[in-house]
């Protein structure tokens, strides 16, 4: 380079600048114009990122106050050894810390907590381990790790006060929710018990209420689990109370008529002993029968046996046409009461909001599913989706559009699945497929189908398109597989779809 003029040694500073991307700046120049001639390298001080990160360092305590006064000095004088004492300093400040409510300057931390307190702490937990459900695993198993430190004495104390922080922050929800479910359940009880005994004793009945119930106080018990049930044993209670009582009302006003019928009947002729004959075992026969089936019969024995004897009254024909014509029309509303009593029971299997199977009729039809898998050596498959951000289309556009929003969700499911798989409302805007015959993979591939389909199958309200997303996790049930287990694994799927952003489809 010693044989280069000045000029050229210039012109080719400012080509490897260009080059190199750097700015012009009498810096940049000075070094590269240094390396290009073979003398020292100057390498030039970066002031002006280093007071970049000078402005965004926090600054709160009175120690991260000091130690940036002296870093802008050390910038100032633009002195290595004094920012990488600082610096050094900086980092050292966060290894005490323990919590945002720790105050500068730091109290010097506890090595280790005496034991007796420790002991009593170990005490508390223990205590508090009793009252706890076990639901929640997460504070269970915190608690009982907590528990494990304190008697074991070991540990540092800012370990243990962080552990303490986490388990209490949880612990304040669990028990809340635990106060939650308890009320729940207590309600739900008494609105079966109070109703019990307004209803008509039938064996059915009172099986379907049972496993209602039993269904409702299964872990793992969930506030909108509850809600749910006891929304839809409050409808089933009330129709089927309304319906019974009419029913029994309408029975009773038949057997009435019929025995008017009688009545008349036998004035009308007593030149008969066969014709008494019959009526007397037909009232027998009436005053005996409970159920319409029984009466029916009868009533045509005593049409055509009156038929026969060739009635001379046409008074007396014209009566008794007429309480035909009501015996009918008893007839024809008792079928009709029986027709809304079944309707009614179809309610103990079917969500009344979207028309899905509910949490019982899913139970019936994963039990049927698994038992064929299992005969067949089909892969069976269950996905639970969730709806996102779906607090935030309540609070936006209120419940009952909520509500459309969940019906066409079910709407859009039904119509993207193939006939032999199955919906069901598994919770507020929890749903689960059941899909036969598939494997992981295809089910994983008709969620994504789904997600598209919702993509493209706008919801709308008031002219405006509401995108619904979810997200879904998707389990294949296991050789010795439980319903409940499988589901389990699905929501735990669900639950880190949205922990990955949500509007996703995970394996479980
Ligand atoms: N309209 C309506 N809302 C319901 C029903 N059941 C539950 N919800 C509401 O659904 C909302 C669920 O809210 P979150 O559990 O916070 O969930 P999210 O807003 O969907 O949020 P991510 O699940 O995290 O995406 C709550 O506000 C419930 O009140 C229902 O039958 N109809």
């Amino acid at each position: 380079m010693a044989d280069r003029n000045i000029s050229d040694i210039a012109r080719e500073t400012l080509r490897q600048l260009a080059l190199r991307r750097l700015p012009p700046t009498p810096e940049n120049y000075q070094a590269i114009y240094a390396e290009i001639e073979g003398g020292p390298v100057h390498v030039p001080f970066p002031e002006a990122p280093l007071r970049a990160i000078l402005r965004v360092l926090p600054g709160q305590t009175p120690a991260q106050i000091r130690l940036l006064e002296q870093l802008g000095a050390a910038i100032n004088r633009k002195d290595w050894q004094a920012l990488q004492s600082v610096m050094v300093g900086y980092a050292n400040l966060g290894l005490h810390a323990t919590g945002p409510a720790l105050k500068e300057p730091a109290a010097e931390p506890l090595a280790v907590l005496p034991e007796d307190l420790a002991e009593q702490l170990a005490r508390l937990m223990d205590n508090i381990l009793n009252t706890l459900s076990e639901d929640d695993a997460r504070v269970h198993d915190m608690a009982v790790q907590l528990v494990d430190m304190l008697r074991e004495g070991a540990a540092p104390s800012s370990t243990l006060v962080l552990l303490l922080n986490n388990f209490t922050y949880r612990l304040s929800f669990a028990t809340e929710e635990q106060g939650a479910i308890r009320l729940g359940l207590l309600a739900l009880l008494r609105l079966v018990f109070e109703n019990i005994s307004a209803l008509s004793p039938n064996d059915d009945w009172l099986r379907g209420q049972a496993e209602a119930l039993m269904a409702a106080a299964t872990p793992p018990l969930t506030l909108r689990r509850l809600d749910d049930v006891q929304r839809r044993l409050k409808d089933v209670i009330y129709k089927q109370t309304e319906a019974r009582a009419r029913s029994a009302e309408a029975q009773e006003q038949m057997k009435e008529l019929l025995a008017t019928f009688i009545e008349r009947l036998a004035k009308i002729s007593s030149s008969s002993d066969r014709y008494h004959g019959t009526m007397e075992r037909c009232a027998e026969l009436i005053g005996r029968a409970s159920r319409l089936e029984d009466i029916t019969p009868v009533l045509q024995e005593v049409m055509s046996a009156t038929r026969a004897m060739a009635l001379d009254s046409r008074v007396a024909h014209d009566e008794l046409e007429a309480l035909r014509q009501r015996t009918e029309e008893k007839h024809a509303e008792i079928a009709k009461l029986q027709d809304e009593l079944d309707r009614a029971s179809a309610l103990a299997r079917h969500d009344p909001l979207t028309g899905t199977l509910n949490r019982k009729g899913l139970d019936e039809v994963m039990e049927r599913e698994i038992a064929r898998s299992r005969r067949n050596g089909a892969p069976l498959c269950v996905a639970l989706l969730d709806v996102d951000n779906f607090k935030s289309i309540n609070d936006r556009l209120g419940h009952d559009t909520g509500d459309a929003a969940l019906v066409h969700l079910a709407n859009v499911a039904r119509s993207a699945m193939r006939p032999q798989d199955m919906l069901a409302r598994y919770g507020g805007e929890e749903f689960v497929v059941v899909l036969p015959e598939t494997t992981q993979a295809q089910g994983i591939e008709a969620m994504t189908r789904l997600q598209r389909e919702l993509t493209t199958r706008f919801f709308l309200q008031n002219n405006e398109k509401i995108l619904i997303t979810f997200s879904a996790g998707v389990a294949q049930l296991g050789t010795e597989e439980t319903s409940t287990e499988a589901l389990r694994r699905a929501d735990q799927g669900m639950y880190l779809a949205k922990r990955a952003g949500k509007n996703r489809v995970v394996a479980a």
